[in-house]
């Protein structure tokens, strides 16, 4: 049986990052496969949580069909590694850190993907992305703009396919009902 494709998704700053690695062995536990991304980002602004190359070597992974999900946002490249088709194929579960704007293209290949929102109030969030330091004020500004777009027309378009993860407060409790989510299949 196929696993399923789980779609982490939210403002730039909701913590996405820091959830999927807080959670990371306990979802390894449970048999979810985390995929590394690729971004055109350097390497010491990507983390281990993905893998940074330059927009030459991502367009050439892209052409060599490297790639099974992949977009752009916020002026980088994003790459998903063909290989979650194969854990899904094998019946693994794989958690992947999306794209808001990706998420039509996604739910059109990926049919029966759990989408999972995560929210955080407006003004922490604007705390958070100045205290992360990693983009500039402007960056920043260009980044909580491009929020205001989706949140509410996410919510209000998808209804049943997506379960929404308030992260306004401490990780460990998102931690336990993005755990609940997976394993109930709701969110509580
Ligand atoms: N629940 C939380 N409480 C406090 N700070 C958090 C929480 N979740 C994330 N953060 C902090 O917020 C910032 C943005 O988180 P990050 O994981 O980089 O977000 P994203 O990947 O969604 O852009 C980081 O500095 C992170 O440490
Ligand atoms: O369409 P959107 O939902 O706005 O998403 C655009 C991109 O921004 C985030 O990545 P990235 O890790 O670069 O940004 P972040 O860490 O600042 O969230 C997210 O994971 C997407 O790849």
């Amino acid at each position: 049986m196929a696993g399923r494709l789980i779609y982490l998704i939210g403002p730039s700053g909701s913590g996405k990052d820091s959830l999927l690695d807080a959670a990371r062995p306990r979802l390894v536990e449970r048999g979810c496969r985390l995929v590394r991304r690729v971004i055109t980002r350097s390497a010491e602004a990507v983390g281990e949580a993905a893998q940074g190359v330059s927009p030459e070597q991502f367009a050439a992974m892209d052409a060599q069909g490297a790639f099974a999900l992949s977009w752009q946002a916020n002026g980088l490249s994003y790459g998903i590694p063909r290989e979650i088709d194969d854990w899904l194929a094998a019946g693994d579960d794989v958690l992947v850190n999306g794209s808001r704007a990706h998420l039509a293209q996604t739910r059109e290949r990926y049919p029966t993907l759990l989408v999972l929102l995560l929210t955080v109030d407006q003004a922490v969030l604007r705390q958070r992305l100045i205290a992360r330091g990693r983009e500039s004020l402007e960056d920043i500004e260009e980044r909580l703009a491009r929020n205001a777009r989706f949140t509410a027309e996410l919510i209000a378009g998808n209804g049943a396919g997506l379960f929404v993860l308030d992260n306004s407060g401490p990780l460990e409790h998102t931690v336990a009902r993005l755990l609940c989510c997976l394993d109930h299949g709701h969110s509580i």
